[in-house]
């Protein structure tokens, strides 16, 4: 690459981490950026997503425009999240009221792509290119895709996914961080219209916009408003009786029935299960995550979002990392003018993001197996589920990404 030169970066996968870091980068004038994805389309599955007030405060940092898309997206602001006893004698009891001072948004996630996606110039988003191998060449990466095309790129940013390969790229494909791990649960979801799940679960519950998540032993139900308050997003999870390599699996009202047995005779289970198989051919996904990697980051290629850290959903976590590792990035490529300093750059991204990430996704795992009553010295005991939940977001919502960048920042300047 001349002096007079842009810089050119290839990030793949076009999901939320994908369209978050390619916007992060696509207005400044000095990149080259193009996003690859493997589907015939940009597209996100129909469910919900929460954004807690971190999350909020990344997207305020990469689209100007926040408030308006999310009044664009529907998304609905939430008192709360009120965690009550689904299972057991105390089933109905408040447990606790998460988030009441730091309030998320609950929108779609095909909404929150599409926002992140329409300020991107068509021709620098390329569907159907699924990547298959990377060359590492003294002056360029060399991606080759699946279709037999090839692309040339000085930075490489793996938004993958769960399943994408930059990971074992980066890692080697034989390191044991490479593949996912099933997390030991699987959930059931189903978006349903406002009135019939009020009509269901009762309308006082919809009184005001609140997360709900009811939990208890083995498992755990959730539902929020999206869309305006049109839908209702209805999640049921439980632990994983019969864990298998398959992502998804056909399921039943026998299959929810044997997975909630214990939770029959209280107060939602029946009602969810009734919601979660309404009008749905429903499906279980097994949850998978990663075990940590030592490195987000080979020399000009380096991993974000899911690709460098799936979690468990337990702590609504996993698309707010992917933001913020789109601002730190957006912030690290405003420094660097040649391909000499990408790898720095990347550097101080795996040493500022890593830390932050991999304890969330540890505290993730350990929230829900809390909420699902495995912890033994916790069980099922409201009083005690209290104490455990109360200052476990803390981590998360106070947090200071503007320092968190200007760290980030100043680690690359100090290693130039
Ligand atoms: C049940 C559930 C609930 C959740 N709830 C929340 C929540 O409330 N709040 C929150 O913050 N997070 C939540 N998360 C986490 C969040 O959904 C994910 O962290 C986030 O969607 C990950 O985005 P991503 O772009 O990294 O990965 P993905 O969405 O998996 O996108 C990866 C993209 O890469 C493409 N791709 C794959 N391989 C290739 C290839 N070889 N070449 C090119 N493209 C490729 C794929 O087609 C895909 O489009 C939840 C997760 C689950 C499972």
């Amino acid at each position: 690459m001349g002096g007079s030169e842009k810089l050119r970066v290839a990030v793949t996968g076009g999901g939320l981490a994908g369209a978050a870091i390619a916007n992060a980068l696509f207005r400044q004038p000095h990149l080259d950026v193009h996003i690859y994805e493997s589907a015939p389309e940009f597209s996100e599955r129909g469910q919900a997503i929460g954004l807690a007030v971190n999350a909020q405060r990344a997207l305020a940092r990469l689209l100007p425009d926040a408030e308006d898309v999310f009044q664009r997206a529907g998304a609905v602001p939430m008192h709360s999240t009120r965690i009550l006893m689904g299972s057991g004698p105390a089933a109905g009891t408040k447990v606790i009221d998460l988030a009441e001072e730091n309030p998320g948004k609950i929108l779609h996630r095909a909404a929150l792509l599409h926002e992140l996606l329409a300020p991107m110039p068509p021709e620098i988003m390329h569907a159907n290119k699924k990547l298959s191998a990377i060359e590492e060449h003294s002056n360029a990466l060399v991606l080759q895709f699946e279709d037999g095309s090839t692309a040339e790129t000085d930075a490489l940013i793996g938004a993958d996914g769960l399943f994408g390969s930059v990971r074992s790229h980066v890692l080697g494909a034989d390191h044991p961080a490479v593949k996912p791990v099933a997390a030991g649960w699987a959930g059931a979801h189903n978006l349903v219209s406002y009135d019939t799940a009020s009509n269901k679960l009762g309308r006082e519950l919809f009184e005001e916009d609140r997360q709900y998540g009811w939990i208890g032993e083995g498992g755990l139900f959730m539902h929020d408003v999206l869309n305006d308050r049109k839908i209702v997003q209805c999640v049921g999870s439980s632990v994983d009786r019969n864990p298998s390599s398959e992502r998804r699996r056909s399921i039943d009202r026998q299959y929810l029935e044997h997975a909630f047995s214990t939770w029959l005779d209280g107060p939602v289970a029946g009602n969810m299960i009734d919601l979660l198989l309404d009008q749905e051919k429903p499906a279980v996904f097994a949850q998978w995550e990663h075990s940590d990697a030592p490195s987000y980051v080979k020399e000009n290629i380096c991993i974000a979002g899911d690709a460098a850290h799936a979690m468990t959903p337990w702590q609504g976590s996993g698309a707010a990392m992917a933001l913020e590792d789109a601002v730190v990035l957006g912030a690290l490529f405003a420094q660097i003018h040649s391909r000499s300093q990408i790898a720095g750059a990347f550097r101080a991204y795996d040493a500022i993001r890593r830390p932050r990430t991999q304890h969330i996704a540890a505290s993730s795992r350990l929230t829900g197996r809390i909420m699902t009553g495995l912890v033994e010295e916790i069980g099922t005991d409201p009083e005690k589920l209290h104490a455990a939940l109360k200052d476990r977001w803390d981590y998360i919502y106070d947090f200071d990404l503007g320092k968190h960048v200007d760290e980030a920042v100043s680690m690359l300047q100090a290693a130039q």
